[in-house]
C-alpha cells in the first residue's frame, strides 16, 4: 500500500509523488467531474500527515470529505481512482462503505470535530491508544456544528489534533468574523517573518522545532502582536501556525512535534485552492465542483432562480436573498451582482440562515432562503420553531431536490417533501418545468404571507433566460389534468412528470404543482373517474406526497386502489441522474412497466 511506501520515501521522491498525484487527480476530475480545486490543495498536506499518523491506527477524519482524493489514493484505492463518482465506482466523498480507513462518512460540512470527540471517548473507554486527527477547512469551520464541538474540546479533556486547512475560500471567498481572524493570521508580515525563522530552524536541525527559543519567538510574536486574542487559544486549545501547507518537510516536522502532546492542538495550515492547475488557482470557485470538461453549458433551475429574483427585486424592494455559502450553486450570485445590499451569504450556517430569514419576514421583508434540499435538513427545528410556528413569510428555494447524481447519498434531495409535509402552515410547490418554476416564483412572491417551499432539481436544459422570463405570469398554484385516459390516473409532482408524460398507455395524467395543500377539487374529479390512481414523486416514498394523497382519498371514502411510486426505503448511491432514475424505476421505461403491471392486475380483478 502506498501508505507504507510514502514513509520510506525521500523528500524529493515525495515531491515527485505529489506531482504525479496532482496530474492524476486533474486528469480524472476533468473527465468525471468532481472537487478539483479543493483536492489539488490538500496533496502535500495529506502526504505529510500520513508520514506521521496512520489511518490504520489513528482515527483521521476529513471534514466534508470532498478534499480526500489523495487519502483515497494512498489508502488502497489507487487502481480504482479513475472510477470516482461514476455509477458503481468510487464515491467522491469519504465513506465507510468503501474502506475501513474512512473512519467517518462525510459529505455535509462541520461534522468532523464532533465525530472526533466521539471516537476519542470510545478509545478512552475501551483503553485503545490511538490518535484522533481532524482535517477541517476554513469554510467548514464556519458551521455551527464545528463551532459547537470546538467549544467542547477543553471540557472533554480532548487531545484531538485539528488540522485547519485554510485557503481563504469556502466555495466562494469565506465570510464572517472567523474568516477575518484567519486572514489576519495568514497575511500578517510577522507570519512572513515567522516563515523565514522556520526556514532557518529547519536548516539548522533535523527535528525542526527542537529549537525552543525560535519557536517561542514565533509563537509569542504571532500570539501577542498579530492576533491580539487568538480565537483557538481563548477556547483552551493550543494554536500553532500558520504554516505553508505545500511544504511537506515542514508539515511533517510540525505534525511530529504535536503528535504526542496531551492537549488539543490546532495546526493552522495555509494552502492554495487549485494548487498547480492555473485555471483552478485563478478561479477556485468554478473549479470547486467541476463538471466534466466538454460538457456544454446549459441553463439550470439555479440560474433561473437568480435571474427571476433579480428581476422581481427591481420592482419589489422587500425581496432579500439568503445563502449558506452557496451563492454560485444556488444561482444567487446573479442576484448578488444586481442587489448586493439585499444579498446575504452567512457562511455554512443553514440554521442561522433560516432564523435570520424568519425575523426578516416577520418585519415585512420577503426573504428568499435558497438552500440545497440536503443541507436544509440541518435547519429542521428552525423551519418549525422559528418560521412555521410564527407563520413567518419566508420563501424556501430548495435547490437540488430529488436525485442529484454524482455527489450521491449525502447530497440527494430526497427527504424534503417528507420532512416538510407534516409542518403546519407550510405550503410546498414542486414545479415540473422551467416555465412553471419562474411563474410559481412570481406568483408566490406577489403575496408571500407565510412559509412556502419551492423545490426543484439539479437539471440542466437548453433555453434562453430572456424567453423563459418573458412568459412569466401569475399562475394558479393548483393541479392540472394534462391528459385523459381510461386505464388509470397518474398524479405526478415535480419534473418527474416529464417521465410520466412519456408513458405510452391510455392513462390520465395530472400535474400536481402543489404538494401541499392538495388540490382536492381535482383529486375528487379524478377519484370519481378512476378506480386506479398512481402517484409519482422523486422523493422518499415513506411519508411522501403519495401517502398524503392516499390518506386524503381514504378520508374521502374512496374505494379504489392507490399505488405510490417514489424512492423505496434505501439510500440511493451515486451515478448519473439518468442511471439512478433508471435504477429506481422512475424513468419512463421503469414507470411504464410498473404502471402496466398494476393496470393488468386491476383488470384481472375486473375493476378498471
Ligand atoms: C452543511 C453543508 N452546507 C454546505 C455544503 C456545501 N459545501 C461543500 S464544500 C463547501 C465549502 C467548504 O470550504 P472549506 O471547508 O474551506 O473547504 P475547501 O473546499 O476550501 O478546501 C461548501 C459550502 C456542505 N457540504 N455541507
Ligand atoms: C462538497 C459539497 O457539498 C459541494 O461542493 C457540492 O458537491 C456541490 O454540489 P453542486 O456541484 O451540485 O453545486
Ligand atoms: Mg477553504
Amino acid at each position: 500500500m502506498l501508505l507504507d511506501e510514502i514513509k520510506r520515501m525521500s523528500y524529493d521522491e515525495l515531491k515527485k509523488l505529489a506531482e504525479d498525484i496532482r496530474r492524476r487527480i486533474t486528469e480524472v476530475v476533468l473527465k468525471n467531474g468532481g472537487h478539483l480545486a479543493s483536492n489539488l490543495g490538500t496533496i502535500e498536506l495529506t502526504l505529510a500527515l500520513y508520514r506521521v499518523f496512520d489511518p490504520r491506527e489513528d482515527a483521521i477524519i476529513w471534514d466534508t470529505g470532498h478534499q480526500a482524493y489523495t487519502h483515497k489514493i494512498l489508502t488502497g484505492r489507487d487502481e480504482l481512482f479513475h472510477t470516482i463518482r461514476t455509477f458503481g465506482g468510487l464515491s467522491g466523498f469519504v465513506t465507510r462503505r468503501e474502506s475501513p480507513l474512512d473512519w467517518f462518512g462525510t459529505g455535509h460540512a462541520g461534522t468532523s470535530i464532533a465525530a472526533g470527540l466521539g471516537f476519542e471517548k470510545a478509545f478512552e473507554l475501551l483503553e485503545e491508544k490511538r490518535h484522533v486527527v481532524v482535517v477541517i477547512g476554513d469554510g467548514a469551520l464556519t458551521s455551527g456544528m464545528a463551532l459547537e464541538a470546538l467549544n467542547q474540546l477543553k471540557n472533554l479533556n480532548s487531545k484531538m489534533k485539528i488540522i485547519l486547512n485554510d485557503n481563504g475560500m469556502s466555495i466562494s471567498p469565506n465570510v464572517g468574523g472567523l474568516a477575518y481572524h484567519l486572514s489576519k493570521l495568514r497575511t500578517s508580515p510577522i507570519y512572513l517573518k515567522g516563515k523565514k525563522v522556520l526556514k532557518k530552524v529547519l536548516e539548522k536541525t533535523e527535528i525542526g522545532f527542537e529549537v525552543e527559543e525560535e519557536m517561542k519567538y514565533l509563537r509569542d510574536s504571532l500570539k501577542g502582536m498579530i492576533q491580539g486574542t487568538n480565537f483557538f487559544e481563548s477556547l483552551g486549545l493550543k494554536y500553532f501556525g500558520p504554516f505553508d501547507g505545500h511544504n511537506i518537510e515542514l508539515l511533517e516536522k510540525v505534525f511530529k512535534r504535536i503528535r504526542d502532546y496531551d492537549y488539543s492542538s490546532v495546526v493552522h495550515v495555509v494552502t492554495k485552492k487549485g494548487k498547480g492547475f492555473t485555471a483552478a488557482e485563478k478561479d477556485p470557485t468554478k473549479y470547486h465542483s467541476a463538471s466534466p470538461s466538454g460538457k456544454p453549458k446549459m441553463l439550470s433551475y439555479s440560474d433561473l432562480l437568480g435571474h427571476t429574483l433579480s428581476g422581481i427585486a427591481r420592482e419589489d424592494k422587500k425581496i432579500v436573498a439568503i445563502t449558506a455559502a452557496m451563492a454560485d450553486g444556488t444561482g444567487l450570485s446573479i442576484f448578488q451582482r444586481e442587489h448586493p445590499d439585499r444579498f446575504f451569504d452567512l457562511g455554512i450556517t443553514e440554521q442561522t440562515c433560516v432564523t435570520f430569514g424568519a425575523a426578516l419576514g416577520l418585519h415585512g421583508m420577503k426573504p428568499v432562503v435558497a438552500i440545497y434540499s440536503t443541507f436544509l435538513q440541518r435547519a429542521y427545528d428552525q423551519i418549525i420553531h422559528d418560521v412555521a410556528l410564527q407563520n413567518a413569510p419566508v420563501l424556501f428555494a430548495i435547490d437540488r431536490s430529488g436525485v442529484v447524481g454524482e455527489d450521491g447519498p449525502t447530497h440527494h434531495g430526497l427527504f424534503d417533501i417528507n420532512y416538510l409535509l407534516p409542518v403546519p402552515n407550510m405550503k410546498i410547490i414542486s414545479p415540473s418545468s422551467p416555465e412553471e418554476f419562474v411563474s410559481s416564483l412570481y406568483t408566490i412572491l406577489k403575496n408571500l404571507d407565510g412559509p412556502v417551499a419551492i423545490r426543484y432539481p439539479k437539471e440542466s436544459f437548453y433555453g434562453e433566460v430572456e424567453s423563459i422570463l418573458e412568459n412569466m405570469k401569475k399562475v394558479d398554484l393548483g393541479w392540472k389534468i394534462l391528459r385523459r385516459g381510461k386505464e388509470a390516473a397518474i398524479i405526478a409532482t415535480g419534473t418527474i412528470l416529464n417521465e410520466v408524460l412519456k408513458i405510452p398507455l391510455d392513462v390520465t395524467v395530472v400535474n400536481a404543482l402543489t404538494v401541499k395543500p392538495l388540490d382536492t377539487t381535482v383529486l375528487k374529479e379524478i377519484a370519481r373517474e378512476h378506480d386506479l390512481i398512481i402517484t409519482v414523486e422523486e422523493a422518499m416514498k415513506i411519508g411522501g406526497f403519495g401517502s398524503f394523497v392516499a390518506q386524503r382519498l381514504q378520508e374521502m371514502g374512496w374505494q379504489g386502489k392507490i399505488v405510490n411510486l417514489g424512492v423505496e426505503d434505501i439510500f440511493v448511491p451515486h451515478g448519473s441522474r439518468k442511471e439512478l432514475l433508471s435504477m429506481l424505476g422512475l424513468d419512463s421505461e421503469g414507470l411504464t412497466k410498473t404502471v402496466l403491471t398494476y393496470i393488468k392486475a386491476r383488470s384481472r380483478e375486473g375493476k378498471v
